[in-house]
């Protein structure tokens, strides 16, 4: 088996390379057709979650065409494992179009990942011990969370015929689960919701599926389809692909979510940080600059000078009344790109970024490509490196890692662990 995943972020893209890896398959990420060599695995990291649905499904249709192209023979579509989508969202309208394109009747819809404390119960997705719909996902700036029913979220963006697995089954092993699914098929369903509460959950639902040539979901059932792969291709593990060295660096958090706050309280208490300035994002041609400069001014610490964009729900509300129509996220995301420019310019080599769409502007500033996955930082974030070796990136998702992470991700240079 060789296994082609489409992540809808670069952040995802990581969490499930990091992943993979540590279940044994040599693994590519690319954001772009590039000669992989040889390898179990290729991620293809798109920015497809929060765009225009047709633009969405053009890309994904893409990446499984040059996916196809270098051989992989089963795929996997890797969205948030919070469900990251509005009504008008995107995942329904992927899922059907490579459902389609591989000509498979069915595929598993399965967010979850036990890890980070994302479970689905009774086609209900969880985080931590809340509701989504209850949790801090409610106040997303770009994706707001308000239902956490999976099957009436998909209804609202596709056509396609949902059905369940719920925990009862799975819970009675393999191959109840190929007998539910079988049901399920017969009965036209397109979208297969399963429920997940722990790994075991995800081995038994991966060993049940490994016919499936889609499955969808977040980066939880890597874990189980590793595992699977392990034993009938009776591989082992996987070291880490390079060392990650001290060299200049910058924390850039652009995320909103309940863990980036907490991490910049944090870290704020031991680095120099800087907090930016909507308004000047807006009007202030000469900000990215400015910023550019007191991040190079701040290089003679041990840690990295941190400039952040994270707010508070209150913090983001009032700055919603504040500036009303005018998009504050797009001019923010901006700033950050001019930033990194210059930055990468004066010849800053390490950035570590938090946030999806954060994420995935640095990446695309600088211009790379493809990479190496190093070691896991905490469960679905891993250093990665430029193939040519010339930039070193940690590209968090939002609400993952520990308080520490920031200071946590630093603490590896030279192998340290
Ligand atoms: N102070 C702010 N005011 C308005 N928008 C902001 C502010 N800070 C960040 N944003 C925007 O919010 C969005 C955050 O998205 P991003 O994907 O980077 O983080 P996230 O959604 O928390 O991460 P993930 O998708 O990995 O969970 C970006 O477009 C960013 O520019
Ligand atoms: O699945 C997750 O929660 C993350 O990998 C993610 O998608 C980050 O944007």
């Amino acid at each position: 088996m060789r296994l082609g995943v489409i992540a809808d972020d670069f952040t995802g893209a990581v969490d499930i390379a990091g992943f993979l890896v540590a279940g044994g398959m040599r693994t590519v990420m690319c954001s772009r057709a590039v000669q992989t060599g040889d390898c179990d695995a290729i991620v293809m990291s798109l920015k497809i979650r929060s765009i225009p649905k047709e633009q969405a499904v053009e890309q994904a249709l893409a990446a499984l065409a040059f996916l196809k192209e270098c051989g992989c023979d089963r795929f996997y579509y890797k969205y948030c494992s919070t469900f990251d989508s509005t009504a008008e969202g995107n995942i329904g309208p992927v899922s059907d179009a490579l459902r389609q394109a591989l000509h498979c009747s069915a595929t598993l819809i399965c967010p979850a990942l036990p890890v980070n404390k994302r479970t689905v119960f009774h086609g209900y997705l969880f985080v931590n011990d809340e509701l989504l719909s209850d949790s801090p996902m409610r106040h997303h700036p770009l994706n707001p969370m308000h239902d956490s029913k999976l099957a009436r979220i998909l209804s609202s963006q596709s056509p396609a015929k949902n059905g369940h697995i719920y925990h009862d089954v799975i819970k009675r092993g393999s191959d109840a689960v190929r007998q539910a699914i079988d049901g399920l098929k017969d009965e036209g369903v397109n979208n297969i919701i399963v429920d997940v509460v722990d790994d075991e959950d995800l081995a038994c639902i991966a060993e049940a599926t490994q016919d499936f040539t889609l499955v969808t979901g977040g980066s939880g059932l890597a874990q189980g389809i590793t595992e699977v792969w392990r034993r009938t291709e009776k591989r082992g593990g996987n070291e880490a692909a390079f060392v990650v060295e001290k060299r200049k660096a910058v924390v850039i958090a652009g995320s909103c979510s309940a863990m980036m706050q907490k991490q910049v309280a944090y870290y704020k208490k031991l680095a120099p940080s800087l907090s930016i300035d909507e308004q000047a994002c807006l009007d202030d041609p000469e900000y990215g600059k400015n910023i550019a400069t007191w991040v190079l001014d701040h290089q003679d610490q041990d840690l990295a000078p941190l400039v952040y964009a994270t707010r508070s729900p209150i913090e983001l509300e009032e700055n919603r009344k504040k500036f009303g129509d005018v998009d504050v996220s797009s001019a923010i995301e901006h700033l950050f790109a001019r930033l990194t420019a210059l930055l990468a310019e004066k010849g800053v080599q390490t950035f570590i970024v938090g946030g999806g769409e954060t994420s995935g502007v640095v990446a695309t500033t600088l211009g790379v490509d493809a990479y190496r996955i190093g070691a896991q930082i905490d469960p679905g974030v891993s250093w990665v490196r430029s193939l040519d070796g010339t930039y070193q990136l940690v590209l968090k998702s939002g609400n993952f890692g520990s308080e520490q992470f920031l200071l946590k991700a630093q603490e590896m240079y030279d192998g340290n662990t």
